[in-house]
């Protein structure tokens, strides 16, 4: 039983006991934002993040989904890659490619991956290029009130550190207004070179989806979705805040585990 919290500001909490029932709990909503999108738009703009949320969306590839997803309306982005090649072990599109993308019948032509032929600096100025060229023909909606592309979904991971997509903490990626691709060459975890949605495109999307498990992360969580002290650092988990979407958390129990009346909590009732 999903226990459902309603934070004010900070969006929705889906938290499950397990990371099977989170995963079904996530193809639940991907699939229905999916079908969503396309009955309105006719297409469904998605951009994934690479890390362990690519194996809990395993679920999409098995029964009923498989056939009931109009997987061709689908356009794939990635909220963040690491500039390595793409049969690379690094690399976010190989990891959802290999886990997921090659047993769902998307369309190959509607995987916007990186040129991984080009510099971290090139790579994010052609991804955006190629973003804009979708944004103009409306594949990606606009948003109403920047110029930003406005995803249907854009599915976010969160480290032990707070970061989002390639976003670290303290990074002065986070401070980027006017691109809406940039690249780092020092992130803290390797590999050092990737390029990364900023804040701007994230906090446009229609939905955002963050996907948190493991008690490794239960302070980062704490710092991203609870009323926490003023002198707390602001994490980039926290900075995620669509202006006009929806926000939704996906977390197991032991991520969950910090969190403000959690531990008083029942799992089939809403906790305050
Ligand atoms: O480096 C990255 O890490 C985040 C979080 O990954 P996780 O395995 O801790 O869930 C991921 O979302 C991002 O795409 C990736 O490049």
């Amino acid at each position: 039983m999903a226990l459902l919290k309603h934070t004010k500001d900070r969006g929705d909490l889906r938290i499950r006991d397990n990371v099977d029932d989170l995963g079904i709990e996530l193809a639940e909503y991907i699939a229905e934002l999916s079908e969503a999108s396309v009955k309105e738009r006719g297409v469904f703009a998605i951009a994934l993040s690479g890390g362990s949320l690519i194996t809990l969306m395993g679920k999409l590839c098995e029964a009923p989904y498989k056939k009931t997803v109009d997987w061709a309306k689908w356009y794939i982005y990635w909220a963040d890659e690491r500039v390595v090649g793409k049969n690379h072990v690094d690399s976010n599109y190989k990891l959802a490619k290999d886990g997921l993308l090659s047993k769902m019948p998307v369309i190959p032509s509607h995987l916007h991956s990186i040129n991984d032929s080009l510099s971290a600096e090139d790579a994010a100025s052609d991804y955006e290029f190629d973003l804009r060229q979708l944004v103009k023909a409306r594949t990606v909606a606009v948003s109403e009130v920047s110029d930003c592309p406005k995803f249907d979904l854009i599915l976010l991971g969160m480290g032990s550190d707070g970061h989002v997509a390639s976003l670290f903490p303290n990074h002065m990626a986070l401070d980027e207004k006017d691109e809406w691709v940039t690249f780092i060459t020092d992130s803290p975890e390797p590999p050092p070179e990737r390029i990364t949605f900023t804040l701007p495109v994230i906090n446009s999307a229609s939905n955002v989806a963050v996907v948190v498990t493991g008690a490794g992360k239960a302070e980062a969580l704490r710092l991203a979705v609870d009323d926490v002290e003023p002198d707390s650092p602001v994490i980039p988990g926290r900075m995620v805040d669509p202006t006009n979407g929806k926000l939704v958390w996906f977390v197991d129990t032991a991520a969950a585990s910090k969190l403000e009346g959690f531990q008083f909590a029942d799992l089939d009732q809403p906790f305050a």
